[in-house]
């Protein structure tokens, strides 16, 4: 089956092109941005639940951000303190206002909402919010279109049904078009990011079956969020491996929404994630059945054209949390099976970052017409 033009085989490293991308990205002056259709120097930024770790992610990530001024910051327990009090290591964010009650925001002085809420609260919030303001929503409250599956894997009816209509799905290098004209983006889900990007395109172009897909998903306790919870305890969590969610876990549904959408018919997939004694990182296994005739290159071609300006989606051996821990980016690896026609594809990303924070500054990057990687070009933390 002929796949694509590129030269297929080894791993390619950074590209010319994506290098060319990155240096523009830094120079990008920050009077660009367009909101409402009117140039502004600043976009005003609200964080909703920025007391959590995917709201202090973005307030972090933000810090070098030339266009985004965060104007508020809430938290619900957490409310009334200094942002500085809650999250001492951010140096440099002091000139951020302490964290309010939802209900105190000022809208007017709001352009953009990064909503770092948990499921079923968000809803009710984003519903609410001035028509004005552009919205990143990193909880899973609008990611299904079909709010009946929505009440089905979330335990209770969809609050803002008119307003799923016009939500984007923002996986961005897969939906970013329709990111850019939206005015409400759901962030996908840190696993369901870290499966569609190498899965979406193999199947779309016809390179695995979509019978036969097995995930075995690994997450950084950081996934859980910060509120404790007994399972979350170091005596339990520590040098142990803790199997979750088995068959029942909610992001199944979001993963085949995807799969689906690239596929044009139904997909199942057998999905098995794990808590893993490690802060962040998310490491996602795929276990796939090649189409008849295809080989690993092929795959690899696919993905290698697809991501091959992609400033963060690279393949890349050999896929460890370490080489992405604190960045945006999303390594993938394919190897073949030693059984005749299958193919291991590994995928890595930061739960907190391209499975989450990263991303939606990526969307929202996207939304206010900035260069997509503004802010985002930090490299990984290693060791
Ligand atoms: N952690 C991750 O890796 C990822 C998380 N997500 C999603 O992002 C969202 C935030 O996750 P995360 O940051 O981890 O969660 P956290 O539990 O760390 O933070 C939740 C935040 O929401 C606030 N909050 C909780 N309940 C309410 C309420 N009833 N009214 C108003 N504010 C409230 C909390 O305030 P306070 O602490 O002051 O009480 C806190 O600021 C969730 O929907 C999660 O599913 C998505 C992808 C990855
Ligand atoms: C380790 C851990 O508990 N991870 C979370 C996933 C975090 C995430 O992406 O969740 P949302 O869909 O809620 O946004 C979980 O499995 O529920």
């Amino acid at each position: 089956m002929q796949v694509s033009s590129c030269p297929s085989g080894r791993q390619a490293p950074f590209t010319v092109a994506r290098r060319a991308l990155q240096c523009r990205a830094v120079a990008a002056p920050a009077a660009t941005a367009a909101t409402a259709g009117k140039s502004t120097e600043q976009v005003r930024v609200a964080v909703l639940g920025a007391s959590g770790y995917t709201g202090e992610e973005v307030v972090r990530l933000l810090s070098l951000h030339p266009t985004f001024k965060v104007t508020a910051l809430t938290g619900d327990r957490q409310a009334g303190k200094e942002f500085s009090e809650v999250f001492p290591h951010l140096i440099t964010a002091t000139d951020v206002p302490s964290l309010c009650k939802i209900d105190d925001v000022k809208w007017d002085g709001v352009d953009a909402v990064f909503c770092c809420l948990p499921h079923a609260t968000t809803q009710v919030v984003v519903k609410d919010l001035p028509q004005h303001i552009k919205v990143v929503d990193l909880s899973a409250d609008f990611r299904l279109r079909d709010v009946n599956s929505y009440a089905e894997w979330y335990g209770g009816e969809h609050k803002a049904v008119e307003l799923q209509k016009e939500v984007v799905y923002g996986l961005t290098e897969l939906h970013r078009e329709a990111v850019k004209k939206a005015r409400v983006v759901a962030n996908p889900g840190c696993y369901p990011t870290s499966v569609q990007l190498p899965l979406v395109p193999l199947i779309e172009a016809g390179l695995i079956l979509t019978e036969d897909i097995i995930i075995d998903a690994k997450s950084g306790i950081s996934g859980a969020g910060r509120s404790a919870k007994q399972n979350l305890l170091y005596s339990e969590a520590t040098e142990g491996i803790n199997a979750y969610g088995v068959t029942k876990h909610r992001h199944m549904p979001e993963i085949e929404q995807g799969l689906e959408d690239a596929a044009g018919k139904p997909v199942r997939i057998s999905f098995t994630p794990h808590l893993m004694p490690m802060t962040r990182g998310m490491e996602s296994s795929c276990y796939v059945k090649m189409a008849p005739g295809i080989t690993v290159a092929d795959l690899r071609t696919c993905l290698e054209a697809k991501y091959k300006d992609e400033p963060f989606v690279h393949l890349l051996a050999p896929g460890s949390t370490h080489h992405v821990r604190g960045s945006n980016y999303n390594l993938i690896n394919v190897f073949e099976d030693r059984i005749p026609g299958r193919a291991i594809v590994i995928s890595v990303i930061d739960n907190l970052v391209k499975g989450a924070s990263g991303q939606a500054i990526q969307n929202m990057n996207l939304l206010f017409g900035l260069p997509e990687e503004t802010a985002l070009l930090q490299q990984a933390l290693f060791p």
